[in-house]
């Protein structure tokens, strides 16, 4: 930590600041305000909101003769706001990470999934695991709706001594792009870092892949060598970007190449048989139930970082045995003579590819692919969903997806560029999900299957700024409920 952020960090931990916000409409009597000059609004504008809610003392990043702090209200600058807030919040909730095994899943795809095998890997092993990932915050005493992948620093060193005090001694949680360059995470103390993978995302935020790239290494270049270790996917065309960043020790894993090393014996529909070589020389054959080669790389990460944790092969077998499912990853509907109806929340072109891959050997019938594209998120990635939507599903039926502040119409547009592409694919816009999905399961035969990607478990969508509430899970009974004779579903 640099010089001055430490020394910040401790003089209001010192001062008595008894917890850190960075949105004025969330500062608690006693907190300390971190204004963020924003790309949208410049938080020093809150400064005498987040006074009026009882901030005790506000950081920030402009000169003070520029910003309207109130009289008696101790204003501190520094060159980086971001930065300050994590350590800063690091110091006043205790540095909890310095007391717990932490360990930090990045990469494109697979985080949350890996997270919550990493996690029931380490409980069969009986150890207290809190988790953080995009789906849920559990502590152990209490479970909240996830908002972030990482969330803001102040949150997430809130919710570390949370687990602490609950008793935890193993934190796994999801490390986002954004978390790693906005400093969200600089001030935990990472024990092990595992890399699933890197393909197009979010080069809206990053510009390029190699950014991109730049910014996941980040979690590498913070492990100290002292740790346990990196786990790296040495399949994955950038695992030489991470370990350029590593001093820590590496433990590689993949399926044609790696220290710990996935022979597929059988991919089955729903299943796959696997052979699992260990770097000391322990294998053993697994079955995993839960579908497509993608799971695979998520279980052999998780498999790789609960050996470098020490957790023993026989913990690890019975952990495959009982792997839980995600919520909105892979949901299967299986309502009577009807086609299957699959919910996932694949919303990259390669989680896509993957997900429609795996999908073809569910039916001999047609996969009917129901999407759309998000708002106010890399646009370059649209066409390039439709192209291998198209390319890979018999139907496709493009639809809404939170467009946020964006028309609906033209993400639409954006995404139909790349289905015409594949010449002669039927597709179909509808843009009211509610309805797409209610023509997809219509028009499908009974041995095909709806495919329904991009929104998973999530619980609404954001139109035009208003949050409309309701899953895709949700969606389809109301569509099997207007549709099919009362109690058939
Ligand atoms: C693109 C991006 O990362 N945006 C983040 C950025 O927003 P911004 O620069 O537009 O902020 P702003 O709205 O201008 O506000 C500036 C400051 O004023 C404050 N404010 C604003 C209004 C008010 O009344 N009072 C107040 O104090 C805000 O809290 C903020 O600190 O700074 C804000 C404050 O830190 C973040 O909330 C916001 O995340 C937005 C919500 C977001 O959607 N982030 C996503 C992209 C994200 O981080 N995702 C990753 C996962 C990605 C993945 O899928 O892998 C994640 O970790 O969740
Ligand atoms: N290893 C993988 N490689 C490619 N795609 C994957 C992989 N694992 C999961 N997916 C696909 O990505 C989707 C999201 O999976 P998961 O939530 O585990 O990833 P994530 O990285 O946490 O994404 P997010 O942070 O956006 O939640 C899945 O529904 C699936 O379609």
């Amino acid at each position: 930590m640099e010089l001055w952020a430490r020394e910040l960090a401790n003089g209001f931990a010192n001062y008595g600041v008894t917890g850190v916000a960075m949105d004025s409409r969330q500062v608690s009597p006693g907190d300390v305000f971190v204004a963020i000059p924003g790309q949208h609004v410049d938080g020093h504008a809150f400064i005498p909101e987040a006074v009026a809610r009882g901030a005790v003392a506000i950081v920030g990043e402009r000169e003070r003769e520029t910003v309207n702090v109130p009289a008696g209200i101790p204003y501190v600058r520094v060159p980086d706001a971001r930065r300050a807030a994590s350590a800063i919040s690091a110091r006043v909730y205790g540095d909890p990470s310095r007391h717990l095994t932490v360990i930090g899943v990045t990469g494109t795809n697979g985080k949350t999934t890996t997270v919550h095998w990493i996690a029931h890997m380490l409980r069969c092993a009986g150890h207290r695991v809190g988790t953080l990932s995009s789906v849920v915050i559990d502590t152990t005493a209490k479970q909240m709706a996830a908002e972030w992948t990482t969330p803001e620093a102040p949150q997430l060193h809130r919710v570390l001594s949370e687990m602490l005090v609950a008793g935890c001694s193993h934190v796994v949680m999801e490390v986002s792009s954004h978390a790693l360059v906005q400093h969200r995470t600089d001030d935990v103390d990472v024990d092990v870092a595992v890399f699933t993978n890197l393909s197009r995302e979010h080069l809206d935020f990053h510009g390029t892949m190699e950014q991109y790239a730049a910014a996941k290494a980040l979690l590498f270049r913070g492990l100290s060598a002292d740790k346990p270790g990196a786990v790296l996917n040495s399949d994955s065309p950038y695992v030489e970007v991470m370990r350029r960043a590593c001093l820590a020790p590496v433990v590689t894993y993949g399926v044609h190449s790696g220290d710990v090393r996935g022979q597929v014996m059988e991919l089955q529909p729903w299943k796959t048989r696997l052979r699992i070589a260990l770097p000391s020389a322990i294998e053993a054959e697994v079955e995993l139930g839960h579908p497509g080669m993608y799971n695979v790389y998520n279980l052999l990460a998780a498999v790789a970082a609960a050996r470098v944790l020490g957790v023993e092969p026989e913990a690890i077998r019975e952990a495959i045995s009982t792997l839980p499912s995600i919520p909105g990853r892979m949901h299967v509907l299986r309502p009577p003579d009807r086609p299957m109806i699959v919910i996932d929340y694949a919303h990259t072109p390669d989680a896509l590819a993957q997900v429609l891959h795996a999908a073809r050997r569910w039916t001999s019938g047609r996969i009917w692919l129901v999407f759309g594209g998000r708002g106010e998120r890399d646009k370059g990635k649209r066409p390039e969903m439709g192209m291998i939507a198209a390319m890979l599903a018999d139907v496709v039926i493009i639809t809404t997806d939170s467009p946020y502040s964006e028309d609906p119409e033209m993400i639409a547009d954006d995404i139909l560029a790349g289905v015409k592409r594949i010449p002669d694919r039927p597709y179909e816009v509808i843009l009211d999900r509610a309805q797409a999905i209610a023509w997809a399961i219509q028009h499908a035969a009974r041995n095909d299957v709806v495919l329904i990607t991009g929104r998973g478990h999530e619980p609404f969508q954001v139109v035009a700024g208003i949050r409309l509430a309701g899953t895709d899970e949700q969606l389809v009974y109301d569509a099997l409920n207007n549709d099919a004779p009362p109690g058939a579903f």
